[in-house]
């Protein structure tokens, strides 16, 4: 398990900035060589020392606390030192710079974390959840990544993947008996332990789906016709000159996010190409991306010329057809002589008068609640890789009930096998070092 040629790793775990009282880690064979360098004093293990952080000169840096965790009692797993100063960014700085002087390295963002999990602290989606919690934008969401970081999340998907072993067993085992029909080796107990298990994943996806939507927030994008005021919609809902809005039809190519909120409530907006027939290469590569991107919203805005609503009404028919929430808008209202009939659902907007931004803003944020409403209590929190590595996972599991059905068991053997790896990539059993990368550069230094 731990390494004792591990390098010894130091950062500031505070926030950037000045604040009351700033922590440096460290995390590693040396830390507490370091620590009691730095402090001038032996330190035990859990025992908060005041003391002076002194320089090489024996100068003091600043008074403060150091705390000793000894391995395997700590964050990390390894041994942690914690010196807490005066939250000075020139104190912290300065700790670190000597830390990295007695020996110890500047950590990357996350790789406190990342030896939590190499250390078997924390499995992937809890060192996840640890982002996702300093990242909450409201208590919901910091409720829903706590429980993720308990292992709420974790232990349905270890619970199923020991349901998918103790299968894996069965159909093995009957591989060897392969001149016997199934059924006379509990091939119905079989069928039904599958049957529950897909149940099971099943639940589990629509639980990771709600997380996932709790951790985003509600994504939605803002579609319609070219020219029919899009640009100009996100630039009023985002409160600043975001999009290039022109006369010319055809002005957006490229996808624009911008996250907004609405009284505490997170949306993500995102600007697209207008839909039309045609158009030049780069046009359609636009429209290309809009499609791709309406693949992912929880709601599409569809925002139409107020003077021509049914004719962008057909233009985006077919590429909104998928997504489960629409919000229908009859933009330049300013430009009508006379109001024309409105849907239900439609609402009737200026970007340029600000006519019913109110309403649009209310209905956004009843949306964006909703949205949040809907994971529930007890809900976690979970990302999109765990919703596709689900996905994932039930794609496998349906075709191994077909092979089993067909009595193909040795193909049946392989999905459940395949199955059971998609699942074991949420936790991390199985893991490409690349994904580890990928995932905890994400996060922020010190953590
Ligand atoms: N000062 C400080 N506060 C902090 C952290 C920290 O690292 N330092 N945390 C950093 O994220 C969070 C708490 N997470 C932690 C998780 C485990 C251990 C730890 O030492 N665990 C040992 C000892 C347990 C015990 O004494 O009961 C263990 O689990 O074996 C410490 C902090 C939030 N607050
Ligand atoms: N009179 C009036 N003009 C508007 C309104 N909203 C947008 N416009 C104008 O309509 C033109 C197109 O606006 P954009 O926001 O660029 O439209 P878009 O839907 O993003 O267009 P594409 O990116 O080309 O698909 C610009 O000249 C805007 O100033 C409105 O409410 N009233
Ligand atoms: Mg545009």
């Amino acid at each position: 398990m731990s390494d004792p040629d591990r390098d010894t790793i130091a950062a500031i775990a505070t926030a950037p900035g000045a604040g009351g009282v700033g922590i440096v880690r460290l995390s590693g064979p040396r830390a507490r060589a370091i620590g009691e360098t730095l402090g001038g004093r032996t330190l035990s293990p859990r025992q908060a020392h005041y003391l002076r952080f002194t320089d090489a000169a024996g100068e003091t840096i600043d008074d403060g606390i150091a705390l000793f965790f000894a391995a395997p009692a700590s964050y990390t797993g390894e041994d942690v030192v914690e010196l807490q100063a005066h939250g000075s960014p020139a104190v912290l700085h300065e700790l670190v710079a000597r830390c990295v002087a007695l020996g110890a390295r500047r950590a990357r963002p996350g790789e406190f974390s990342e030896r939590a999990f190499l250390e078997g602290r924390l499995d992937l989606a809890q060192a996840e959840a640890v982002a996702d919690l300093i990242a909450a934008a409201d208590v919901r969401a910091a409720r829903a990544a706590r429980r993720a970081l308990d292992g709420e999340f974790s232990r349905r998907v270890d619970a199923l993947g020991d349901e998918l072993l103790a299968i894996r067993v069965h159909v093995e085992a009957a591989i060897d008996f392969a001149d016997e029909p199934i059924d006379t080796l509990g091939g119905a107990q079989l069928r039904a332990r599958l049957g529950a298990a897909v149940q099971a994943l099943d639940e589990l996806l629509r639980a990771a789906e709600r997380g996932r939507r709790l951790r985003d927030g509600l994504h939605a994008v803002i579609v319609g016709p070219p020219n029919a005021g899009k640009s100009s919609l996100l630039n009023v809902l985002a409160g600043s000159d975001r999009a290039i809005v022109t006369d010319i039809a055809g002005t957006t190519r490229d996808l624009l996010h911008e996250t907004i909120r609405i009284d505490g409530v997170e949306l993500t907006l995102v600007d697209t190409a207008g839909l039309r027939e045609g158009g030049d290469a780069i046009e359609r590569e636009g429209m290309r991306r809009a499609r791709g991107e309406l693949g992912r919203a929880d709601l599409a805005i569809v925002v139409l010329d107020a003077r021509d609503p049914a004719g962008g009404r057909v233009a985006v028919a077919d590429a909104i057809a998928e997504v489960p929430t629409r919000l229908w808008l009859h933009n330049k209202s300013d430009l009508l002589d006379k109001a024309s009939p409105l849907g239900d659902d439609a609402l009737r907007v200026s970007a340029r008068t600000g006519e019913g931004i109110d309403a649009l803003h209310a209905r956004l944020r009843g949306l964006a609640q909703g949205n949040a409403d809907a994971a529930g209590e007890g809900a976690f929190t979970a990302r999109a890789r765990h919703v596709d590595a689900l996905v994932e996972a039930s794609e496998h599991l349906a075709l191994a009930r077909q092979e089993l059905d067909r009595e193909s068991l040795d193909l049946a053997a392989e999905s459940l096998r395949l199955a059971h790896d998609a699942l074991g990539e949420i936790t991390g059993r199985i893991h490409a070092d690349d994904l580890l990368g990928h995932i905890f550069s994400s996060f922020c230094i010190g953590k």
